[in-house]
């Protein structure tokens, strides 16, 4: 098969083990510690300030390098509060019980009453920190004193991605200030660490999360005009495509990859790098770990060379068609903003950036024989000048990324887009109740059969903005089975859920490293979003037929 040339600028060091370390607080290094000791439990994550203090003196070791369990515990009952210890609830500001014009187009009154119920969860999510970072009583969560909405039960932080999707809901539900105080608070993060953290905890601070930030401030000035708002978040968005542009984690200007700072393992991570023996292999494997957390599907055989071997983990040498997705997003949103606030030169810049990076997805992610965009696997684990692009590294499995790229199509290249519709269709991936993350049953949570809020809302969004009265069918087909599986399930459970398993009616996902978590802020941003564009007929079922 031919190979395709492409110049692509790369730094010349950024393999797994060269590239750089985040330093961390001695809280953060001493709770590592403890977590890596009670490797069996959760683990505490509110700390009392005293704790800070008397970091230095932990409990004694015998001199075996052990800490007794029982002098542990007391520590850490004297000096670890509850979980929540560091949040309080808030009420947000905006919320109506049923708001003025919410889901026009929703008609059947059952669906109209649980989506009145979705929206209500909106209060349940909502939490501000109890003090400022810093301050004593909360050295241990990296965010702001304005209100946040979190995904849900363990997840108590405000999280980058999902917050695109609580925010695309909350527009459903009219609260606009909420949303604009979910943006603010993620600013604040890019302008004390330079990037979006992965979530607001200072264990965070080592990776980010797929880049959604200019795509949020983009919706909420579509619903509110609010142009000072695009003003004020600016700065913080120019800075943010510079982190995506430099060093290892954005390995070029032209393509980027996931590549978190980091080499250490999480507390869970220890047993899985246990099977390595080589300390250089295992500091290249938790950087690979850290880099599927910033991918935002950790885990996934997508990432994996051997789907049942988590230390096949090849992440950094992976280049996600996705992430460019979204910065090629990046790019064209701050090119409008540019120039709604007359900045003519960058506008120009980021246009160009555009360009280019478009040319790059069709030139490096297409596949025409497919019809679908395949993430693209580098040599030897390294980025080097001038790589040759070759399609015989596309990584040719299916995944529901595949077919992110939709989502920037809008009315462009309609004769892609019609390729991709009919590949999607018969890709497997199509399920009776949603799209499945992938056609592998790896026991990974990224993977079949769960289908996920967020990929769902990509792929029917991309496909009903085409302009393509097959895709736009299609659309509002997948958006009616996902929603039909959420009434079900809420309806059995009394809970939204994380993920689904798409295979069957009202069935919740499982699989990966954590108990399925339910609340859950982005599964009820993209149902009450669905619902916005597609409504629901007043005779259309909902139940499982
Ligand atoms: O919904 C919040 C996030 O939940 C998952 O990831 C988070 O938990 C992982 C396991 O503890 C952690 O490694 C990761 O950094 C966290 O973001 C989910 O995979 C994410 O997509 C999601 O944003």
């Amino acid at each position: 098969m031919a190979s395709r040339h492409i110049f692509i600028d790369f730094p010349p060091v950024c393999g797994p083990l060269d590239g750089p370390v985040k330093e961390t607080t001695p809280l953060i290094n001493f709770l590592q510690r403890v977590q890596a000791f009670c490797a069996a439990d959760p683990g505490p994550e509110g700390v009392r300030p005293q704790a800070v203090r008397r970091i230095r003196r932990p409990p004694r070791s015998p001199g075996n390098g052990t800490i007794p369990a029982a002098a542990l515990n007391r520590f850490l009952g004297v000096y670890f509060s509850a979980p929540e210890a560091d949040l309080v609830y808030a009420e947000p500001a905006d919320f109506v019980p049923e708001p003025k014009g919410f889901l026009p187009k929703v008609k059947n009154p059952a669906v109209r009453a649980w989506a009145l119920e979705v929206h209500a969860l909106w209060k349940n999510l909502s939490r501000r920190c109890r003090r400022r970072e810093g301050s004593p009583g909360a050295p241990h969560l990296a965010a702001t004193a304005r209100t946040y909405h979190h995904p849900g039960s363990r997840f108590r932080e405000v999280y980058y991605w999902d917050s695109y999707w609580i925010i695309r809901g909350l527009l459903a539900s009219k609260m606009h200030e909420t949303a604009k105080a979910i943006v603010n608070n993620l600013i604040y993060l890019v302008e004390t660490y330079g990037h979006v953290l992965n979530g607001a905890r200072a264990y965070y601070t080592n990776r980010s999360q797929p880049p959604l930030l200019s795509s949020m401030i983009l919706e909420i000035f579509e619903k509110t005009g609010d142009l000072q708002f695009v003003k004020r978040s600016f700065p913080s968005l120019l800075k943010e495509h510079d982190f995506w542009s430099s060093g290892c984690s954005g390995c070029s200007h032209k393509v980027n990859r996931y590549y978190a700072m980091w080499n250490k393992p999480r507390p869970r991570d220890e047993e899985s790098g246990s099977k390595l023996v080589d300390g250089r292999e295992k500091e290249a494997f938790y950087r690979e770990v850290a880099s599927t957390a910033e991918s935002g599907w950790d885990f996934s055989s997508r990432w994996m060379s051997n789907s049942s071997d988590l230390t096949t983990l090849a992440t950094t040498s992976i280049i996600p068609v996705d992430l460019n997705v979204y910065i090629l997003k990046m790019e064209l949103d701050i090119a409008f903003f540019a120039k709604l606030l007359g900045d003519v030169q960058t506008k120009n810049k980021f246009l160009a950036a555009a360009h280019s990076r478009r040319e790059t997805l069709k030139s490096v992610f297409w596949n025409d024989e497919m019809g679908q965009w395949l993430d693209y696997r580098l040599k030897d684990d390294k980025c080097e000048d001038g790589q040759e692009w070759d399609a015989r590294n596309q990584n040719r499995n299916i995944f529901a990324s595949n077919f992110v790229p939709l989502w920037i199509m809008c009315n462009s290249d309609h004769s892609m887009v019609e390729k991709a519709t009919k590949s999607f269709k018969t890709s497997g991936l199509l399920q009776p109740f949603g799209i499945a993350t992938s056609l592998t049953n790896s026991g990974q949570q990224w993977d079949f059969p769960n289908g996920w809020a967020p990929l769902q809302h990509l792929i029917v969004e991309g496909l009903a903005r085409s302009g393509l009265k097959e895709a736009q069918d299609l659309a509002e087909d997948i958006a009616t089975r996902w929603i039909r599986t959420n009434i079900v399930s809420y309806r059995e459970s009394g809970v939204m859920h994380e993920k689904y398993d798409v295979r069957a009616c009202g069935e919740f996902g499982g699989g990966g490293e954590y108990t399925p978590q339910t609340g859950f802020g982005w599964s009820n941003g993209v149902v009450l979003a669905f619902l916005e564009e597609f409504g629901w007929p007043q005779d259309r079922e909902f139940t499982c037929k």
